[in-house]
């Protein structure tokens, strides 16, 4: 038997035991003029491409991580949500829940990102304003109030205080009577990437990777099923770096994590399979189809022979995917819509697990009701109408596509090369390579977009005379008073005996290093101690990083 005959025997196996699990969503898929669809179209034979492409749901996952693909599932809609109070934002939760939504994802503020609670000096001017400000395990309580979260999975953009967040969402499981072993989700506690390009971080690079690695020691004995950590290109790419940077500046960080990981004692099959992606998709459809199908591969190699990783469920790359804010243009805001049909359809054609569709609004506020309604609905025409996800990478064995993706994998090698040659991301990041590579890429877009050599629909060409002045979210500029005084509410009314022993246990530990510290944060939010203060205290202990 050759090894491609070997291979397509596997996936039939595998395909036979998955549909146990997940029965396909029809007995048999056909195009509109009633032609039967196959599950997987593929080449018989002699060319025999199975270390490159292989079949779905097997090494090295080219095609997808799944044997069935959407045919069994589609991928989850899960739309970024978040802005004023807990109560509003769970308003906004319920209502896209209603539409159909089927995971939820929470953008908070900018002080709880980054660890102040909204009384803070710090925090004037910000609370609630790009995300749901929560200051402790009250708000979370709203927040989360009438979702189920034994049903509903939830990925929460948090890096700096993710360790907090995780925490006060294990309390609310526990009230609603769901133990934490049950608890899905994810968070992003991504901080690399925060030093590369986003700008939330607290803590410098060392204490950061230590509370990181503790909670990968910590889910995997106690939330299992909870995806550890983000590793997100997602905002490398919004700086402006190219596909294949996006690329490869992800996955350079995702060896980093593997690498403290293993350094901090921990087994690679025991944190590895909770390691989720998270990319960007911009409008050149077929290199971000490639971007896709080649992070997956490099990422299964990189598992499976760098670091003999044995359960495949280390050598698969799970991702989420936004479509790209930064192509949105507040010209003709309609137009956006177009853009997140195509950015969407590359993101399923790449084979996502998870997609947030932007609303057509984005590049001039926060998204209104209908706004999201209709980004959201681009993803249900996608998967209902299309036909694009009745069978298994339709653009597998694209004379092109496939090309793209050999080439785009040989680009992020030479540069995880270079990183390797630095020392690292970590230290790649510290001596300013990859902002320097992004900075770079991002200023000849831009010129090239003035000379216009690059076309942008609306904006320096096909331009008309217009007034913007569609219907915009505002947030409520009393919700920071409100949210003070909720505060002091909390203070008074809480066991401040119970804080004060619970944050001296959080100091206490910080200065063993190889303390575990989320049980000691989790003691601290339940005793309703605020963002502010459990953060407060890793601020002494590990100092602020400045910056570069
Ligand atoms: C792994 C992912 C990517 C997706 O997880 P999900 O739970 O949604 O999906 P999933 O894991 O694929 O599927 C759920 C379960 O169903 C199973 N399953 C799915 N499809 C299947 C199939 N065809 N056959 C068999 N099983 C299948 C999976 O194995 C899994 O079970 P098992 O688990 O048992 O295997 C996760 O990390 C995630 O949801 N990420 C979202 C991140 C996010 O929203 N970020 C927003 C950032 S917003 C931001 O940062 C931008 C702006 C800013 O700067 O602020």
């Amino acid at each position: 038997m050759s090894t491609n005959e070997k291979s397509e025997q596997d996936w039939k196996s595998s395909v036979d035991s998955t549909i146990k699990r997940f029965p396909e969503r029809k007995d048999s898929f056909t195009t509109s003029s009633n032609i039967e669809v196959d599950r997987l179209y593929y080449s018989e034979g002699e060319n025999d491409s199975s270390d490159q492409l292989g079949f779905p749901g097997q090494y090295p996952y080219t095609r997808g991580i799944q044997p069935t693909m959407y045919r069994s599932r589609f991928w989850t809609m899960r739309q970024y949500a978040g802005f004023g109070s807990a109560e509003e934002t769970n308003k906004r939760f319920r209502y896209l829940l209603d539409q159909g939504q089927t995971g939820l994802s929470v953008a908070f503020d900018l002080p709880t990102q980054i660890g102040y609670d909204s009384d803070d000096i710090m925090a004037e001017g910000e609370v609630g304003k790009v995300g749901v400000a929560i200051d402790s395990l009250h708000d979370m309580e709203q927040l989360l109030d009438q979702i189920p979260l034994d049903k509903v999975s939830t990925s929460m953009t948090i890096n700096a205080s993710a360790s907090v967040l995780l925490c006060m969402y294990i309390a609310v499981g526990e009230k609603q009577g769901v133990p934490m072993e049950k608890l899905t989700g994810t968070i992003q506690n991504d901080i690399l990437k925060e030093y590369i390009a986003r700008g939330t971080y607290i803590y410098p690079p060392k204490p950061s990777m230590r509370l990181i690695t503790n909670i990968f020691e910590y889910c995997q004995k106690n939330v299992p099923k909870f995806n550890t950590i983000s590793i997100s290109g997602y905002h490398i790419r919004e700086a402006g770096s190219t596909a294949v940077q996006e690329a490869a500046f992800t996955i350079a960080n995702g060896i980093a994590y593997v690498d403290a990981a293993l350094e901090s004692g921990l087994d690679v099959d025991t944190f590895a399979p909770r390691l989720a992606f998270f990319f960007n998709a911009h409008n050149n459809f077929f290199e971000e189809v490639a971007k896709f199908r080649a992070a997956r591969r490099i990422w299964a190699k990189i598992m499976k022979e760098q670091y003999k990783a044995k359960d495949p469920k280390s050598w698969k790359m799970r991702f989420h995917t936004q479509t790209g804010g930064s192509t949105l243009t507040a010209q003709q805001p309609d137009n956006n819509i177009v853009r997140v049909t195509l950015q969407a359809l590359a993101a399923v054609m790449g084979g996502t697990q998870s997609l947030h569709t932007n609303s057509r609004d984005e590049a001039l506020s926060l998204p209104t009701e209908d706004s999201a309604r209709i980004a959201l609905r681009t993803q249900q025409i996608i998967a209902n109408e299309s036909g694009v996800a009745d069978t298994i990478d339709p653009l597998g064995g694209s004379y092109y596509v496939e090309e793209l993706t050999n080439v785009i994998e040989e680009q992020v090698q030479e540069y995880l090369e270079r990183i390797n040659e630095i020392g690292g991301a970590v230290q790649a990041v510290e001596e300013g390579y990859m902002q320097r590579e992004i900075q770079q890429n991002a200023y000849e877009t831009q010129k090239r977009i003035e000379k216009e050599e690059e076309v942008i629909v609306g904006l320096n060409k096909f331009k008309i005379d217009e007034e913007v002045n569609p219907d915009l979210l505002k947030v409520d500029e009393a919700l920071e008073s409100a949210q003070i005084k909720s505060i002091e509410v909390i203070r008074k009314n809480r066991d401040q005996e119970s804080v004060d022993n619970t944050l001296a246990a959080i100091r206490k530990h910080v200065k063993t290093k190889d303390t575990n510290l989320i049980p000691f944060i989790l003691d601290a939010v339940k005793a309703y101690a605020t963002i502010g203060e459990i953060c407060n205290v890793l601020r002494d202990e590990f100092g602020e990083y400045i910056g570069m």
